[in-house]
């Protein structure tokens, strides 16, 4: 892999630290180049993915004619003389109309041969077992193929698999899709997290979990798997060297404290670091590293985010590294651009050499600073639709970057 790993240069004094812009960048790089491996998912499990090839009607639609209104069928010139029903679903084998013949019909059924017109229910008289009104030749039958013919191409390669997406495939007869859907697995670390219930003395609620599927799933991949794990070096290194996900998040343990190893066991497993530590508030000791795959092919490479333990803290990690990472495996556009630059208005400070990301709401042209948004806080992020990006060093004037929230 040809992503330059960390460059060594000093940034607000974490040494080695890289700029916030180039750890994005380095992020989507990395993400392009290892790419998204394609699955073939059952339509239940690819929503949100890309498919990976073109989509095919395996069936034409309307796949037989059918009757778009609930009425009669008819063939000729009427009145028409009763001979039948037809329901939805039962099938019509032998059932065929002649000229000046009638079947009773439901929205949805095979029409029998021969059948010319349905005339609603609204615009049809009965009267002792003769139908009568006026059909119009071809109205309401839905014609075999006239939306999409058998063999069809529909929908273009790269496109993203929304609702309207898995409900067009199933039409069409696929129960699967080819796409690509990055999968994560997420360890959350620390012996004093818990994952319900009140946390009593020096207990600390796991708030990274619940926020990660969601961050995910924006991003274009699917969590497959949160964890929570102990400060333990052989718990971390034994869940590392298992998860068996394209890509593996471990919130937590990105310092330089005792119980912090995440940096020791990627070590042990001879990962590759591409940055490790972000010239950014909150959200420095963030990490990216990759293990690629065995010369023998035995098993697949992995990419490794670390997040901070401080929650606002791993939301801005997040959006610096994971998502970048994880919308350019499958080709997608990053959800978190685009907003634009604006004035930004409140309380706020600056930094010498660590880009600062602040949480604010659009209010009239202006971005609001919100408070509330130090690391450990994610009140101000649940407040707010964006992160301001305060360049380091920023004199307070002009316009900052706009970075939206999942
Ligand atoms: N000597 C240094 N100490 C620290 C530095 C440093 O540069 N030098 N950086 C500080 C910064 S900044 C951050 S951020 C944290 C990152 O720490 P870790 O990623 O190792 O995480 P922990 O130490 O386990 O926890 C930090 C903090 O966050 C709470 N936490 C952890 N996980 C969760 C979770 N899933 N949900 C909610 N809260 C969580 C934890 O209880 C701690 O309060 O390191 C600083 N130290
Ligand atoms: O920068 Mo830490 O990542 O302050 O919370």
């Amino acid at each position: 892999m040809d992503i330059p790993v960390t460059d060594g240069s000093v940034c607000g004094g974490h040494q080695g630290a890289t700029s916030w812009a180039r750890a994005r960048e380095r992020a989507r790089l990395l993400g392009e180049e290892s790419g998204s491996p394609v699955r073939e998912l059952p339509l239940g499990r690819a929503l949100g993915g890309v498919l990976a090839g073109d989509l095919r009607a395996l069936v034409g639609l309307p796949a037989f004619d059918a009757s778009a209104m609930d009425g009669f069928a008819v063939a000729g010139p009427g009145p028409w003389g009763l001979v039948g029903t037809q329901l939805a679903g039962v099938p019509v084998a032998g059932l065929s109309l002649g000229a000046g013949e009638a079947v009773e019909i439901a929205t949805g059924a095979r029409v029998p041969k021969g059948t010319e017109a349905v005339l609603p229910y609204e615009l049809a008289e009965v009267v002792e077992g003769r139908v009568r009104g006026e059909a119009l030749p071809g109205r309401h039958v839905r014609w075999s193929g006239e939306e999409t013919a058998p063999g069809e191409t529909v929908l273009a390669a790269g496109t993203e698999v929304t609702p309207a997406v898995l409900g067009l495939a199933a039409s069409l007869g696929h129960d699967a899709l080819s796409v690509r859907l990055p999968t994560v697995t997420v360890l959350v670390t620390g012996d004093e997290i818990a994952t319900n219930g009140l946390p009593g003395e020096g207990v600390v609620r796991d708030a990274i979990g619940p926020l990660l599927p969601g961050v995910v799933s924006w991003a274009g991949a699917r969590l497959e798997r949160v964890r929570t794990l102990g400060d333990g070096y052989e718990d971390l290194a034994e869940a590392l060297t298992t998860a068996r996900s394209d890509v593996v998040v471990v919130c937590g343990s990105s310092s330089k404290g005792p119980a912090d190893h995440l940096r020791g066991v990627l070590g042990a497993m001879g990962a590759r670091t591409v940055v490790d530590g972000v010239a950014c508030r909150p959200g420095h000791p963030q990490l990216l590293a990759h293990v690629d795959v065995p010369a023998d092919g035995s098993a697949g490479g992995t990419l490794f985010v670390g997040l901070p333990g401080n929650p606002n803290a791993a939301l801005v990690a997040s959006l610096t590294l994971l998502v970048p990472l994880l919308s350019a495996m499958s080709g997608r556009p990053d959800p978190s651009l685009g907003l634009g630059r604006f004035p930004l208005v409140g309380q706020v400070r600056a930094r010498p050499d660590d880009a600062c990301l602040v949480a604010v709401r659009l209010r009239e042209g202006r971005a609001e600073a919100v408070g509330h948004d130090r690391p450990g806080s994610l009140r101000g992020a649940a407040l707010a639709e964006a992160y301001a990006v305060l360049p380091p060093g920023w004199d307070g004037t002009g316009e900052v970057e706009l970075l939206r929230l999942p």
